[in-house]
């Protein structure tokens, strides 16, 4: 393949990733506009190269060789804004003019082709290895691996190209004889700068796409308000742990609580302050239970956390540090606002052969009998689970005293 052709096909693949760019661009993914800048840059510039001997000098060389040591340094900018580390943008644009100023000395004062491959090849090369290193570094919080180590492979390999075409140039302009005829080095040397872009570009849209699918299933798997986990990650975590529990025989507890007159913050103090007493449960709950339970946001004001491994001593011991942490512990809001607050706690332990809805059921029915012992209580579900658990549906109030709450279960 001629060099007119290799340049004129990696404008066109150019301008197709423009075209990928642009369907992502209503993400919110960081870099994504420096990427479609930079493929711009080089949508341009290629065609310029192309026109070699055609165009004036001034136009195919220095304008074209100023388009794409700024496409490169864009790119660069693209990774490092993408990966949410200093962009460096002054430093590489001062790096650009001083390198376009060098490649149009060695042509018009000092005419020196391999010197300024040589310069060329020097910007590229380090672009290329700072995009490697950068992309390198981020490796250990990737969303995803596999678009990593694909842009860090194709980052270094490209460096490196840059770093042996600089060494033979250099060799050429020492007057060294070159290790392949003129016309092979040429080709090798012209795919390799030709193709960093679009190689570049795939990667960046394969990080792109790794970010928006993390971002996807974090918000599916949270709730948006407090950071929670969400119902549908809560069931999908509770069967995944039933599961394991009933393998292996170890115990899985649950509690399932809720705040205690909640209508009336929210009437008193406003929706907003309500919303910051729901983060504030949310927070402070992180903080009584270990890494390994699960604190989930079922709906409205009502809480649940898995708590994998636990008895239903265990279980009852955290539900009462929670219940206690929470009671203590007034919010403090601006100016001078304090709202204490209360929960409410069920709490239950799974039972052999028992569903997930069936464990929550019996939890909920704890829950209710929490509220009508006065709220601020916990109190542990009885075990059996007769047909009215079955279907979840509390007993009606009126037929409840608290004496009856007590003996058929304990409260805390
Ligand atoms: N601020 C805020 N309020 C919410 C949210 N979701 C539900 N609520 C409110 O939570 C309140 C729940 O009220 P109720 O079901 O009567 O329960 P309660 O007032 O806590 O009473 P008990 O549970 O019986 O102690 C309602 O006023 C809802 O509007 C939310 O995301 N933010």
């Amino acid at each position: 393949m001629s060099t007119l052709s290799l340049l004129l096909v990696t404008a066109a693949m150019s301008a197709v990733m423009l075209l990928v760019l642009s369907s992502l661009s209503r993400s919110e993914v960081k870099g994504i506009r420096c990427w479609a800048r930079a493929n711009w840059l080089a949508v341009l510039a290629l065609p310029l190269f192309a026109g070699r001997g055609v165009l004036p000098d001034l136009i195919s060389i220095e304008l074209a060789n100023g388009l794409y040591l700024w496409a490169i340094a864009t790119m660069l900018v693209g990774f490092r804004s993408h990966l949410g580390v200093p962009t460096g943008a002054r430093a590489l644009a001062a790096c650009a003019v001083l390198a376009l100023g060098a490649l149009t000395i060695l042509h018009y004062v000092i005419e020196s082709f391999p010197l300024r491959v040589v310069v060329a090849s020097l910007f590229h090369g380090g672009s290329t290895l700072a995009i490697g290193l950068a992309v390198r570094r981020a490796l250990g919080k990737a969303p995803a691996r596999y678009p990593y180590v694909f842009t860090s492979v194709a980052a270094f390999g490209l460096a490196s190209g840059h770093a042996v075409r600089a060494a033979v140039s250099l060799a050429q302009h020492a007057g060294v004889a070159p290790l392949f005829d003129a016309a092979t080095w040429t080709l090798i040397f012209f795919s390799l700068g030709t193709l960093a872009m679009p190689l570049l570009t795939l990667g960046a849209v394969m990080m792109a796409n790794a970010d928006i699918v993390a971002r996807a299933r974090y918000a599916a798997d949270h709730d948006y308000l407090t950071g929670a986990w969400s119902r549908r990650a809560f069931f999908n975590l509770a069967e995944h742990e039933r599961a394991r529990a009933t393998r292996s025989g170890a115990e899985l507890s649950v509690l399932l609580f809720d705040v205690d007159h909640f209508k009336r913050i929210n009437d008193t103090f406003g929706h907003a302050v309500g919303d910051r007493v729901l983060e504030d449960i949310v927070r402070r709950t992180a903080s009584v239970i270990r890494e390994a339970d699960c604190c989930a946001r079922l709906g409205g004001e009502e809480f649940a956390v898995l708590l994998p491994d636990a008895s239903i001593e265990t279980a009852s011991a955290v539900a009462e540090r929670l219940r206690d942490a929470l009671a203590h512990s007034p919010l403090l809001l601006q100016p001078a606002v304090v709202v204490a607050y209360t929960v409410s706690i069920g709490v239950a332990r799974l039972e052999p052969g028992e569903s997930i809805t069936a464990l929550l059921c019996r939890a909920d029915r704890a829950l209710y009998l929490a509220k009508a012992a006065g709220r601020n209580v916990a109190v542990c579900a009885a075990a059996a689970c007769d047909a009215e658990d079955a279907l979840c549906e509390h007993p009606a109030p009126m037929t409840l005293a608290v004496s009856q709450v007590l003996a058929g279960d304990q409260q805390l």
